[in-house]
């Protein structure tokens, strides 16, 4: 844009067929970042009609005949158009934006009107002046204004990306892909701050694994296996206070930090999730029900959280050695 804005009208009427998609596709890739980034569509046929209609245009204003005045008004009605495609469904949207989403959507929503209103502006204002372009401050100063709003834009749209993207990576680094639980490396960094924080005192740990999962995998196959995971995780999730931790260790086995939890408690939530578990929300075909066993220890201040898990892991094996469908608690720190 600001090359162009330098260059002598009989160079600008040689380059207009090139640097017109130069700013449509700007214009659009403009349009599917922010579509994308509010999750509504980006009507890319109608975009794609606008731009060849356009380009058409361009090309009998510049190589038939040269006529910069239609030139300029037809390239400003097919940007305000591109530009403006997804802002009747951002506007009407009703979503929870936080202050840079806000930002961003002040933003668009000015540089949207503002595209729309140019060539409306170019019509009643500058459509005289544009046949001496260099000379009209009208000219240059819409511009200016053009490639600011444009910088703006990108720029918050960059950060916003960005953010989000950082989100992601934290999201899948810490999360279970197929259960959506912490992994087995956020619940070390959780626990370690967890277990010396004096207002979640005392925390307990569970260790619990789904009884027999191999058969459900052997009899159903690993699909089903999936869903009874999944359906598993949401019950541990429906069981426990929001300040608990519920992880996937991995396979069949899930590691649960219960905190302001002492070991009773923590019984007590374990014998939930074992009964609920075993109602079976995710009923098995032929009535099939499973089961889950639990052990438990309590993770006392000063404490290592490897060697709690280890412990509670003991209590566990205990279960399933003793018939499993239970819930079995270290002693060392019972009342
Ligand atoms: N569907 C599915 N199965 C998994 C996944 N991860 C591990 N498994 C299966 O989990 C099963 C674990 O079997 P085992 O360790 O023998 O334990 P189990 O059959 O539950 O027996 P007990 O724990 O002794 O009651 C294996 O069949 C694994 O293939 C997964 O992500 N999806």
């Amino acid at each position: 844009m600001g090359w162009q804005s330098v260059l002598p009208k009989t160079d600008l009427s040689k380059w207009a067929i090139f640097t017109g998609p130069l700013y449509l596709i700007g214009a659009w890739l403009c349009t599917l970042g922010i579509a994308q980034k509010f999750s509504v569509p980006s009507y890319p046929k109608i975009a794609a009609a606008v731009g060849l209609v356009v380009q058409a245009v361009l090309y009998q204003n510049s190589v038939v005949q040269d006529n910069i005045a239609v030139r300029a008004l037809w390239l400003n009605i097919g940007l305000g158009i591109i530009h403006f495609l997804p802002f009747p469904a951002i506007f009407f949207k009703r979503s929870n934006k936080d202050r840079l989403e806000t930002l961003l959507y002040w933003s668009y929503a000015v540089f949207a009107i503002y595209t729309m209103l140019r060539p409306v502006m170019l019509l009643i204002l500058g459509f005289t002046e544009i046949k001496d372009m260099t000379a009209s401050i009208y000219w240059v100063a819409t511009m200016l204004g053009s490639l600011l709003f444009s910088l703006i834009l990108s720029g918050l749209l960059l950060v916003v990306a960005m953010r989000d993207g950082i989100a992601v990576l934290r999201e899948e680094r810490n999360h279970d892909v197929l259960t959506g639980l912490l992994n087995r490396r956020a619940f070390w960094e959780l626990a370690e701050r967890h277990a010396i924080d004096r207002r979640l005192q005392p925390v307990s740990i569970l260790v619990g694994d789904i009884d027999h999962f191999k058969r459900v995998n052997d009899t159903w196959g690993h699909a089903y296996g999936d869903i009874v995971l999944k359906a598993v995780s949401a019950t541990m999730l429906e069981c426990v206070r929001s300040t608990d931790l519920v992880t996937r260790f991995g396979g069949e086995e899930f590691v649960l930090l219960l905190t302001n939890s002492d070991l009773e408690d923590a019984e007590r939530v374990a014998q939930r999730i074992r009964e609920k578990v075993s109602e079976g929300g995710y009923v098995l075909p032929q009535g099939q029900r499973i089961t889950m066993s639990f052990g438990i220890a309590a993770l006392v201040p000063g404490a290592d959280v490897r060697e709690v898990v280890n412990t509670a892991d003991k209590q566990l094996y205990k279960a399933k050695q003793s018939g499993r469908d239970q819930v079995v608690v270290d002693q060392l720190y019972a009342a």
